[in-house]
């Protein structure tokens, strides 16, 4: 399972770097990447909605569903500022083990800077 989720981010990851000037006809992620940041940040916005309505719903392929846009969204985002998924694990990695209170509270000693 663990595998079969890092090959499958790790392949949209590099579809996703390899459409960056790429063919607006032909690609969804191109056309996004060619509208630009405004309309990528927009398309994240709405797809963080459209996961929240979703969960209110209750149907769990609809939560599903939503929540795969708005990974999908959110890795564009991503990319666009010429970071990736690896950039947020490993700040996941960062946190393992600290207390989410403990974290809160460090936020406000230490600058948002690796
Ligand atoms: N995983 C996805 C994926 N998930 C969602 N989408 C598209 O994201 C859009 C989501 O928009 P909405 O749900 O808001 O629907 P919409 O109202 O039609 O969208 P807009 O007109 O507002 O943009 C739809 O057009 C979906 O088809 C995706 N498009 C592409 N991929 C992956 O990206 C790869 C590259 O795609 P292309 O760049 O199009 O070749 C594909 O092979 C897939 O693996």
């Amino acid at each position: 399972m663990q595998h079969r989720v890092d090959s499958v981010l790790s392949e949209l990851a590099r579809i996703i770097e390899s459409r960056k000037g790429g063919n607006t006809e032909a690609s969804y992620v191109a056309r996004l990447f060619n509208k630009g940041e405004d309309t990528i940040l927009k398309k994240v916005g709405e797809e963080c909605t459209e996961v929240i309505i979703a969960a209110k719903g209750g149907h769990p392929y609809q939560i599903i569903y939503e929540t795969a846009d708005l990974l999908f969204h959110t890795m564009i985002m991503l990319s666009h500022y010429n970071l990736s998924l690896d950039d947020v694990v490993r700040e996941l990695a960062r946190r393992e083990g600290m207390s989410g209170l403990e974290e809160k509270a460090s936020r406000n000693e230490a600058p948002l800077e690796p």
